[in-house]
């Protein structure tokens, strides 16, 4: 498919020939985020597919993620919602905070004090969003930290060195079994580290939420048209072998040192989005995780249940872990 725009023809990105009616369906599999983090390195950092009918653009690294979230912010900040949300009780995705147009977005989080306590016809609308804001905070909030959790305790478990060093970080800066408080987490690097490495292998929104494009974009010289989806795999940057040495070991150590930070100024790194859309959760997430995740380590030691504990993913619109956590804390 190619555009004529400004007498220069552009196309699409490449990708794989979808088949008639169902497009690439079959080809995202019981775990979309690996499929497409496969087909990117046979088609490239920023490539299109069908899904169903809905043109599909999957950008999968640093600079194509930076060009959708920072450079065209404003053209790619509105929601796609998939069909399967549509097909939801209660009119959820009319109200939910996740999935509305930006300028709508925007309107509520203005007017929130007034109009929370109003009366008349407009107002009532803008309650009914706060009553799905809340039900947004609580499931976006609740799932993604503890997942974050799960898999930070199962990484740390599964690489005991790692472990070891987080236990002598806090031991030596807080003091064993004492209490974390928010003013000592800048004097735990490696607590810090550890929950960066987790981000890196196990962003619980693995493809983001989907984008909407409301006008064509041109990114490294393909046209992403107007209408289209956007996936960003932040799973597949995670794990890319170009940006990351050894990108499937779990090693806090890379980020000692490095000023790479998940709050989406560097695209190499980016588990709660960026640009307008990003994460409103992040400050307060981040918090609970480093208390949490400090508090358990400090206060307990801990064994597995079973030695050869299993890492396999569970894909949604969060990934989890397939199998449980399943650990005995034991106090010290
Ligand atoms: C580990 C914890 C968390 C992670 C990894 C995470 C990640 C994300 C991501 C990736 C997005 C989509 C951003 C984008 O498309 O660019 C998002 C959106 C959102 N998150 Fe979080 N989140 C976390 C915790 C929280 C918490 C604690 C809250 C609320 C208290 C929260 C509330 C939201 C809301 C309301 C949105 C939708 C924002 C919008 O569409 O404008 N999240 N989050």
């Amino acid at each position: 498919l190619s555009f004529n725009s400004g007498g220069r023809r552009k196309h699409l990105p490449p990708g794989p020939r979808p088949y008639p009616v169902i497009g690439n369906l079959l080809e995202l599999g019981g775990k979309p985020h690996k499929s497409l983090a496969k087909l990117a390195k046979t088609h490239g950092p920023i490539m299109s597919l069908r899904l169903g009918l809905v043109t599909t653009v999957v950008v999968s690294s640093p600079s194509t993620a930076k060009a959708i979230l920072k450079e065209h912010d404003s053209l790619s900040c509105d929601r796609k919602v998939p069909e399967s949300i549509l097909s939801q009780p209660y009119r959820h995705h009319e109200f939910s905070l996740v999935w509305l147009p930006v300028s709508t977005l925007w309107r509520i989080r203005n007017s929130m004090p007034v109009k929370t306590f109003g009366a008349r016809k407009s107002e009532m609308i803008d309650t009914k969003h706060i009553k799905h804001l809340f039900a947004d905070l609580l499931i976006a909030g609740n799932d993604t930290a503890s997942i974050t959790m799960e898999w930070a305790m199962a990484e740390l478990l599964h690489n005991p060195e790692a472990l070891s060093k987080v236990k002598l970080e806090l031991e030596q800066t807080v003091g064993k079994g004492n209490p974390i408080e928010e003013s000592d987490i800048t004097r735990l690097p490696y607590l810090q580290a550890v929950i960066k490495e987790t981000f890196r292998l196990h962003p619980t929104v693995p493809l983001l939420v989907p984008r909407k494009v409301s006008e064509d974009i041109e990114i490294e010289g393909f046209v992403v048209p107007k209408g289209a989806q956007v996936f960003v795999n932040v799973w597949a940057i995670g794990r890319d072998e170009s940006i990351w040495d050894n990108p499937h070991s779990f090693m806090p150590e890379r980020f000692l040192g490095s000023d790479v930070e998940f709050k989406g100024q560097h695209f190499e790194l980016i588990p709660f989005g960026a640009g307008r859309r990003i994460c409103p959760g992040l400050p307060l997430a981040i918090r609970m995780l480093y208390l949490m995740l400090g508090s358990l380590i400090n206060s307990f030691d801990w064994k597995l249940e079973n030695e050869d504990m299993d890492m396999e993913e569970k894909f949604g619109l969060t990934i989890k872990k397939a199998q449980p956590l399943r650990t005995i804390p034991i106090a010290i």
